[in-house]
């Protein structure tokens, strides 16, 4: 039987606008979710585990992971670099589970125009202002006030691409864009191209009715 290539649900977003808090409560829902643990040349936050949140690397080491052929997707934004590590994605991939991405614009366009496109799921948080971005960016409390107003610039460079995705949600009301996101998964779960196995059962239903005419 063909083995099936799961779901890599894609989730963009202006920073701060939800898609980590989105994505750890799909990953609480469904622990068969495998998220994809990204490499950035970023600084750790406070609070953030080497492995778990991001691979943190250094920009030689990420420039040679790039060279090597090791990145899915790689992109530079807000002055870092940022990549999709191949080998974990292919592992899910190659396991049947659903891949997980909390990647950027550019990011999510390289994994949609690559072989794995027919199988990506899109899904663009928007904010409900740019007031409610700024604020939730300064009560998550993890950024220098530098570093908030250069992701409040750059925020519309990413909203400005909203609609080369599948799926658009205003992450108003926490609980109803969770309860949203969990029901776009459920539905793109069904999709034909996800069940493979739907081949041998019209077989068998066929056979069954050549049986019984
Ligand atoms: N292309 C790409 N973008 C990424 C990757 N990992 C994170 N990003 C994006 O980089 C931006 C900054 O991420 P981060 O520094 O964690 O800040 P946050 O979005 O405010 O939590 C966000 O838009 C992420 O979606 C990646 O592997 N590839
Ligand atoms: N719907 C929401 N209503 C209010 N606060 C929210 C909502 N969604 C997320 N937040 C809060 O906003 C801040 C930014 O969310 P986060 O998930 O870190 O954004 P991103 O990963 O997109 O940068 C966090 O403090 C988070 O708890």
């Amino acid at each position: 039987m063909t083995r099936r290539c799961g779901l890599l649900i894609i989730l963009s977003s202006p920073s701060g606008a939800g898609k980590s808090t989105l994505s750890r409560r799909l990953r609480d829902w469904d622990p068969s979710i495998s998220f994809s643990v990204s490499a950035t040349t970023r600084t750790p936050r406070e609070g953030e585990v080497d492995g778990q949140d991001y691979h943190f690397l250094t920009e030689a080491q990420f420039q040679r992971d790039v060279a090597n052929g090791d990145m899915l997707e790689h992109a530079h934004v807000f002055g870092n670099f940022y990549g999709s590590p191949r080998g974990a994605v292919q592992a899910a991939i190659d396991a049947g589970r659903d891949v997980l991405f909390d990647i950027d614009w550019q990011g999510a366009q390289q994994i949609q125009n690559s072989a794995l496109g027919p199988h990506t799921l899109s899904i663009f948080i928007l904010p409900p202002s740019i007031r409610e971005l700024h604020r939730r960016l300064e009560t998550r409390g993890q950024d220098s006030p530098e570093v908030i107003a250069k992701r409040m610039r750059k925020s519309w460079d990413e909203i400005s691409h909203w609609a080369e995705y599948d799926y658009v949600l205003v992450n108003d009301d926490l609980d109803e864009t969770d309860r949203r996101l969990k029901t776009i998964i459920e539905a793109a779960r069904l999709k034909r191209i996800q069940q493979p196995g739907l081949n041998a059962h019209v077989k068998a239903l066929h056979s069954e009715f050549e049986e019984t005419r």
